[in-house]
């Protein structure tokens, strides 16, 4: 528990007044200092922005140069290069004063929101650190402000007053807290500040998250809370689990932990390396800003569905979304292979199976120029069987991958001797000449046959780019009908049902990963060496299986892994240190942690006790004391009856909030209530292809709400026939103060065994208990 000192000395006491008025000196004397510099960096960047400009202009221009005469252009090229070299210094330039520029524009307006006395052993009097979002460092190198994320600060979010120890680059070190101080500083004045004993406060607290709710989501690092810090600061394990409650926090501790990352590693790591899966587009925006407001680039963020559309072009992959709509349409026919397909044995059988196929068993295949056959399956199957045996697979792959590259060399040379050569170079306009010879140096051909030649290899490599592409790509060996093979050994008929929806150039969800797992091990591909860290929100919507593939596909990344099993959505609630070994022994990782959150602090306590007595272990869950109305629960007779109850329901509590999210069960549902509210209030609907949020009334499924929160929800519809407690609680838990349960017809049974004190029903009713 938060520990104030008396509250006399802290507000009112004339001490504390003192004090408030000393500190509020020091803040404009650094603003005055931050303002000095801000305007020194603001003249450097429009400085740099001129310069990259004339530097833009003058490359525009000379790759503009007339081209079609052949001296310019030789010494063109030379020029343009660097020119280009120089226009990506003069941006990079740039770009990193106008970070600064954004940095220094927040410390103005709020330089510090810490501040730590400590007491080393050796020393005689304590020193006064602040603490804010970035360093800031005066002429002669004394630090004003310390960055949130340098070594020392660890101590204001861990440390409670007395002898306390943090971890630096040349090991641990010991000191002593004699004090620890919370600001609320905004536009360079001091709003709030109070001094704390243990971690960082409930006040400030209760007054950030009593805001109302933002298109983006904001940055913690004033109020990071203990547990948060673990999940923040941890740099030894390999695989980190965070299981949190729904408005725990997961998803900002892991936005600041990247930032700390790139902080803690600043030289080996950039944002480049880092990649996080996120739930939707909607998700991806809204956590956009975080890093930025912090200084950092953004890391790599991308959805699975995005992720395995881009490895199967040409393929409608089927998404997690329309998978879950399909569940609730026909569960039965879907769910068939989907277990078997999404466990961990289903990914070893086919390590099992690319190591034991016969090279008779390779379904390989015919590469074509148009009609023409270039390789036949039998040749190439031949080249694969002249290797050694004892090359794995996929190195077997990469020998008879140059071989074919080798023997369509020699097939080129030969083809630029027939008739459809000669008769194009006899043909050739001017314009097409040049663009033949662009990168050659056309002085230097020694005669017409040397020209000749040339251009000849140039209009064959053209026409059989397409081959050179399959080969490279390994587009000889057909994967899908290997898989096919595949699920024939190994999941009887199950083939049927691929090669149906093949066909129709759909590929189902459950299908991907063990897919793409088959052809990176039997070609050898797929990998990517150069992400160290691997973030996955929402774990508990992937199976094992995808797990598993996007480990191999990222084999040196660190993971990151965080969710609530409670929230699972499409698939059955695991317990997480059951989740945790499973993991472990799927993926072979030495170091894995799990850290729990159970503090939820998105909602008001009315609405988190409510959601938390809907399920069966909810008492772990802990309630932020923060006040609000209790959730209410509209009883309707019928659909028309619903509609009224909504229209009124919204005028009321637009009132007060800004954004009111009506969340349902799926999309259908969604497009019926738009269809009958849009012309009554003006809602949005929220399909899958928007990217950003407006206020006003938004009309959503739940699985484009997760991860999201709103200032109010009404909750559509929480009858029995809707009796899934994933996605009740997941639908209540996006409501940060207030929240409305729309019931058509009898109420869900999830919510019969809620305390009757907890909420309030419209009308007076008699909820039947549950036997
Ligand atoms: N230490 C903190 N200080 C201030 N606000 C916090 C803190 N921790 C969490 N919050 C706020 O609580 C809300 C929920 O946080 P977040 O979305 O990160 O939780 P989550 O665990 O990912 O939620 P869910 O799983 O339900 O989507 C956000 O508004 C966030 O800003």
């Amino acid at each position: 528990m938060l520990v104030l000192l008396p509250t006399k000395l802290l507000s009112g006491g004339s001490s504390m007044d003192k004090e408030r008025q000393q500190e509020q000196q020091r803040v404009d004397g650094i603003v005055a200092k931050i303002k000095k510099y801000l305007k020194k960096k603001e003249q450097e960047y429009s400085k740099a922005h001129l310069e990259t400009s004339s530097v833009e202009k003058n490359y525009v221009q000379n790759a503009k140069i007339n081209t079609f005469e052949i001296d310019d252009r030789i010494e063109t090229n030379a020029e343009v290069q660097q020119q280009k070299q120089l226009v990506a210094k003069s941006i990079e330039t740039e770009t990193i004063l106008k970070r600064q520029v954004k940095t220094l524009k927040a410390l103005q307006e709020s330089p510090y929101f810490g501040r730590v006395d400590i007491l080393d052993e050796d020393e005689a009097t304590p020193e006064t650190l602040y603490i804010g979002i970035s360093s800031f460092v005066d002429e002669s190198q004394n630090f004003l402000v310390y960055d949130w994320r340098a070594p020392i600060s660890s101590i204001y979010y861990n440390g409670t007053l007395g002898k306390v120890s943090y971890e630096t680059p040349i090991g641990k070190q010991k000191t002593e807290l004699l004090k620890k101080r919370q600001f609320l500083i905004q536009n360079a004045q001091i709003i709030n500040m109070f001094d704390t004993n243990e971690t960082v406060g409930d006040s400030i607290l209760q007054e950030i998250l009593g805001n109302a709710s933002d298109e983006y989501m904001k940055n913690i690092v004033a109020t990071i809370q203990q547990e948060q810090n673990a999940i923040i600061r941890d740099t030894s394990s390999e695989m980190l689990l965070v299981q949190g409650v729904a408005g725990s926090g997961k998803t900002s501790a892991i936005l600041q932990r990247i930032a700390f990352l790139l902080y803690h590693s600043r030289r080996e790591l950039n944002a480049d390396q880092i990649v996080l899966f996120s739930p939707n587009l909607l998700f991806s925006h809204y956590i956009s800003e975080v890093l930025p407001s912090l200084g950092e680039r953004n890391m790599r963020q991308v959805t699975l569905a995005e992720f395995f559309s881009q490895r199967f072009e040409g393929l409608n992959v089927e998404t997690l979304f329309d998978n879950y709509e399909k569940q609730l349409t026909s569960p039965t026919a879907i769910n068939k292979y989907k277990k078997a397909k999404e466990a961990p044995a289903f990914m070893h059988a086919i390590k099992e199976y690319v190591l034991n196929v016969s090279i008779n068993d390779l379904q390989f295949t015919d590469i074509m120029l148009n009609d023409r056959v270039i390789f036949t399956k039998e040749a190439i199957k031949e080249t694969y069987a002249s290797l050694p045996e004892a090359l794995s697979p996929s190195q077997r792959f990469l020998e008879t991958k140059n071989l074919l590259i080798k023997k369509l060399k020699v097939l080129l040379t030969e083809e630029t001797h027939s008739n459809w050569v000669v008769d194009k170079i006899a043909t050739l306009s001017d314009e097409e000449y040049f663009a033949l010879t662009s990168d050659y140096r056309h002085s230097h051909f020694k005669g017409l046959d040397e020209e000749e030649d040339y251009l000849a290899l140039k209009l064959v490599k053209r026409r059989f780019q397409s081959v050179y592409d399959a080969i490279y790509n390994n587009y000889f060996i057909d994967i899908y009908r290997q898989y096919s093979d595949f699920l024939k050994e190994n999941l009887k008929d199950a083939e049927h049902l691929f090669e149906t929806e093949l066909e129709f150039h759909r590929l189902s969800l459950t299908d991907c990963a063990p897919l793409l797992y088959l052809r990176d091990l039997l070609t050898g591909g797929g990998q990517n060496q150069r992400i160290q860290h691997l973030f996955i929100d929402e774990i508990q919507d992937y199976s094992l299986a995808q797990i598993i593939y996007l480990k191999f596909a990222f084999p040196k990344a660190k993971l990151t892994l965080l969710g609530d099993s409670e929230q699972a959505l499409f698939s059955d609630f695991q317990e997480s240190v059951e989740f945790l070994d499973t993991l472990k022994t799927a993926l072979n990782v030495a170091k894995s942690r799990i850290i729990q959150l159970n503090k939820s602090y998105r909602s008001t306590s009315n609405i988190t006790n409510f959601i938390k007595s809907l399920l069966p272990d909810g008492d772990k869950i802990q309630a932020f004391t923060r006040p609000g109305t209790k959730p209410k629960i509209l009883l309707a007779q019928d659909y028309a009856d619903a509609l009224r109850k909504i229209v009124k329901e919204l005028s009321q509590l637009l009132r007060t909030n800004s954004t009111v999210a009506i969340i349902t069960n799926n999309m259908e549902e969604s497009r019926m209530l738009y269809h009958k509210l849009h012309s009554s209030c003006s809602a949005t609907l929220i399909d899958n292809t928007a990217r950003a949020l407006p206020k006003g009334v938004l009309i959503l499924p739940i699985y484009l709400a997760k991860g999201l929160e709103f200032d109010a929800v009404i909750a559509y519809n929480a009858s029995s026939r809707n009796s899934q407690l994933g996605t009740l609680y997941t639908i209540c838990s996006r409501a940060m103060h207030e929240l409305v349960l729309v019931s058509i017809g009898e109420i869900s049974p999830l919510i019969r065994n809620v305390p009757a004190n907890l909420f309030a029903v419209e009308h007076q009713i008699t909820l039947p208990r549950k036997s």
